[in-house]
């Protein structure tokens, strides 16, 4: 077994989707990012290459390459995967916390499960995602940005 830890922030922004967990959430700002920024798939994809022992995000998918611009996290954690199969690793499972005053993100978590849980092969069971306020503290609280955490644990596929 091998554990892995992930940390991401993005600002919020005017004129921009706010895409969290592969879901498209209305609300009146987006984040800001080469890719669609989506603060928690990132978080994700830095803990499973966490646990790998293979660098972060930065490294695999670099912010000067036009191939990623807008490109959808979802397409980078599906590289990720990739990754992983060639490595010989399983995602044991995953607890992530997304860290954001608003909106409101209960509604749609089952909808960002289900499209982290199908892209990496696993059961439903095996990611857990939460989402706190941080109690109108910092740079969250004054709504000017969102955070993620990720932890996973990968087994060994022939283990
Ligand atoms: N953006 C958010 C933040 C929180 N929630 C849910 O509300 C609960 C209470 O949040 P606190 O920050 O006051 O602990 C939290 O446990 C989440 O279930 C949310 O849906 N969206
Ligand atoms: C995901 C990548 C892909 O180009 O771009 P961003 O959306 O800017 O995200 P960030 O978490 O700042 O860093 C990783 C990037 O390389």
């Amino acid at each position: 077994m091998r554990i892995g830890f992930g940390f991401d922030v993005h600002e919020l922004v005017d004129k921009r989707n706010l895409i969290i967990g592969g879901v498209d959430i209305p609300h009146e700002k987006g984040l800001l990012g080469h890719s669609d920024a989506d603060v928690l798939i990132h978080a994700i994809m830095d803990s499973i290459l966490g646990a790998m022992a293979l660098g972060d995000i930065g490294y695999h998918f670099p912010d000067t390459d036009q191939q990623y611009k807008d490109i959808s996290s979802l397409i980078l954690l599906e590289k990720v995967k990739d990754t992983m199969d060639s490595n010989g690793f399983k995602i044991g499972n995953i607890d992530a916390t997304v860290a954001a005053q608003s909106p409101k993100l209960a509604p749609f978590i089952l909808e960002m499960r289900k499209n982290i849980s199908r892209v990496l092969e696993c059961s439903l069971g095996d990611i857990n995602i939460k989402a706190t306020t941080t109690e109108k503290l910092g740079f969250v609280g004054r709504k000017e940005g969102i955070s993620s955490y990720s932890v996973c644990m990968l087994k060994a596929v022939n283990s």
